[in-house]
């Protein structure tokens, strides 16, 4: 038997992929569950092309069609990596992974954007490490099997501790274990790796990005990330919903959403970070749109919207940006 520590990739599509291959190359045994482009990939393995790390092939430990196949054999992982998109209207995102989940050793680790993403795993799993992510980086899959990655990638993450499980020291003690062990891979396959006590802070911070240029992308007629900064018009626009994000962010967390920058500041400074890439960034809402599957508007902008109401935020930008965003996701999927 290998000690290495164990990992299940849930959803092999582009973040899964990147993250999968670099624990890899980090020492971890990597399998990964796939769905539509699991033939490819069992037949070729993860074809990655990174501008970070160049031309690779990733070939997963195991390539499994299901969650029920991935423990066919007894298995039972240290980690689980859900990199699936979060679609709550969709059904309870938890429920796919019961047959997974044998014990409390397993961790369950989100990479995934939006907020309250981790209610439905707390919940199902009480005992598991829950571990959201907030993830750095720009992929996407290019055909099944093909993933295209920019030039960075790094993962801030941290034990949820919502709720009920506030009160369970066991829970602590192995959620601590897990963030480590899951630190030092990170690190040993270079990326970029921070543990955060502010976990809804970091998930807010992500969300500035998110929540604006991602419906926006769409809604400008499918312009990248790059080109909404440039154009006058539409930066402003993207500064003002950043604004109310960050605004909104702030009275839902009780505190800044980044240590050194103030708040009045990250428009400017997600706006030049933006400007200044020199990868395209097609927005993972705006590749949804084009290919024509449903987009996260629930948990990029409705729980944010009501989260936001409930602290006493106005945010009439972004409520617009989804009721436009729910109307174009009909006429596309239809
Ligand atoms: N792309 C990016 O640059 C970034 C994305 N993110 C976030 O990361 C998350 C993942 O995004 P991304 O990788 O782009 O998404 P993708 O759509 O590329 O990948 C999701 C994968 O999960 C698979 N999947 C979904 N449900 C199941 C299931 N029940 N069983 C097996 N496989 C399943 C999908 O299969 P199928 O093709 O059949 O649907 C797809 O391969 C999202 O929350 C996104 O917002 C965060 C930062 C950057
Ligand atoms: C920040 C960004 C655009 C990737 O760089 C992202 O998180 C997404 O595509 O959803």
């Amino acid at each position: 038997m290998s000690d290495k520590l164990s990992f299940l990739v849930f959803g092999a599509g582009s973040v899964g992929s990147v993250f999968g291959w670099r624990i890899q190359v980090g020492g971890g045994n990597v399998s990964v569950v796939c769905r539509s482009n699991y033939e490819a990939v069992k037949k070729s393995g993860l074809n990655i092309n990174s501008d970070q790390h160049g031309k690779h092939i990733f070939t997963p430990n195991n390539v499994y069609s299901s969650a029920k196949e991935a423990v066919a054999n007894g298995e039972e992982y240290d980690y689980v990596l859900v990199c699936t998109k979060v679609l709550p209207s969709y059904g309870d995102p938890a429920v796919a992974l019961k047959p997974i989940i044998k014990s409390n050793k397993t961790s369950i680790i989100l990479i995934q954007n939006g907020i309250g993403i981790e209610e439905p795993y707390a919940r199902e799993f009480p005992g598991n490490p829950v571990i959201p992510a907030a993830a750095f980086l720009d992929s996407k899959q290019l055909k099944d099997g093909t993933i295209e990655h920019g030039n960075h990638a790094r993962l801030t993450f941290g034990l949820y501790t919502d709720g009920v499980l506030e009160r369970d020291e066991e829970y602590k003690k192995c959620g601590e274990s897990a963030l480590k062990a899951f630190d030092k891979i990170l690190i040993s396959g270079s990326v970029g790796s921070t543990i955060e006590e502010h976990l809804q802070r970091s998930r807010w911070f992500k969300l500035i990005f998110n929540a604006s240029l991602n419906p926006i992308s769409v809604l400008s007629g499918q312009y990248s990330a790059n080109e909404l900064v440039k154009n006058p018009g539409t930066r402003e626009l993207v500064k003002k919903a950043m604004i109310e994000i960050i605004k909104a962010g702030e009275a839902v967390t009780g505190g800044p959403l980044d240590d050194k920058v103030p708040g009045s500041d990250l428009p400017d400074q997600f706006v030049k970070y933006t400007e200044t890439r020199t990868t395209t960034i097609i927005p993972s809402m705006l590749q949804d749109y084009m290919n024509k599957k449903p987009m996260e508007h629930e948990v990029i902008l409705k729980i944010p919207i009501e989260k936001a109401k409930a602290a006493g935020v106005e945010v009439p930008i972004l409520e617009t940006l989804y009721e436009l965003l729910v109307m174009n996701e009909k006429k596309n999927l239809q």
